[in-house]
């Protein structure tokens, strides 16, 4: 990782126009940025290229409307297109986050170049033993979950064979926090109650989607969560 490259995964909004209850995607943003969010991830599973791009421009234009291009980063889910495409329209986009079924890591940072983050799923199954044996060279941070079964993402955590949901456990993400080289922000239906136990784990950070983007008041629900992170 080059000695420049700093992000700050501790507070961790994934978004989409399916998740924010028919409200602006730029609206709930804003109001996650005032309520203290660190690092944004651009996601959805249904609008095209043309329409990611423009969310990536709308939440790239809320972080630099609140003076915050140094301190959130901006990241993309699946789509290296969308995100090589954005900065060549000069939008300010800072990475790519990848899972286990999309495009080859070394791929993917050939493309983005050593400055931008990459971000990757850890694998579901043996995870310990994924991450203790996957090279990092290429990659910033793992992404790992569920840590509740969740409706956003019914599949998170399904055993392909037994259909069974595994939540990752919290000694578990005691011992992948301890082993990891790289830093590791965990998800999937964290809700505020969680935080403590969260934190406690040594992770870097938690990611959300709902519980910040159908909250009713989506400023006061980033700040609940960031204030007892900090806690
Ligand atoms: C921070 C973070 N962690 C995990 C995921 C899940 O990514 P993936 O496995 O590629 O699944 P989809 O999000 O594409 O459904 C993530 N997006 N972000
Ligand atoms: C995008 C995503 N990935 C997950 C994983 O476990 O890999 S869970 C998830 C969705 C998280 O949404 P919510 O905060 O609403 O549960
Ligand atoms: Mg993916």
């Amino acid at each position: 990782m080059p000695a420049t490259k700093s992000f700050d995964l501790s507070a961790y909004l994934i978004i989409g126009p399916e998740n924010t209850l028919n409200r602006p995607v730029k609206s709930v943003i804003q109001a996650a940025i005032k309520g203290g969010i660190t690092f944004i991830q651009i996601r959805s599973k249904v609008a095209d290229a043309k329409d990611l791009i423009a969310y990536t421009r709308d939440a790239a234009a809320a972080i630099a409307e609140a003076g915050q291009q140094d301190r959130i980063k901006l990241v993309v889910d699946d789509r290296l297109d969308v995100v090589l495409a954005a900065r060549d329209l000069g939008i300010k986009v800072d990475g790519l986050h990848i899972g286990q079924s999309d495009l080859p890591i070394d791929f993917c940072r050939q493309y983005l170049g050593p400055d931008a983050i990459l971000g990757v799923s850890a694998r579901n199954a043996e995870l310990l033993a994924y991450v203790k044996e996957t090279d990092v060279t290429d990659i910033d941070y793992f992404g790992a979950g569920p840590f509740h079964p969740t409706q956003t993402k019914p599949e998170a955590g399904r055993d392909e064979k037994t259909g069974e949901i595994h939540t990752r456990q919290v000694a578990e993400l005691i011992e992948l926090a301890h082993l990891s080289p790289i830093p590791v922000v965990v998800g999937g239906g964290v809700k505020l109650a969680d935080m403590p136990q969260l934190k406690a784990t040594g992770v870097a950070g938690f990611f959300v989607i709902t519980a910040i983007t159908e909250a009713s008041d989506p400023e006061r629900a980033t700040r609940a969560l960031v204030t007892a992170w900090q806690a």
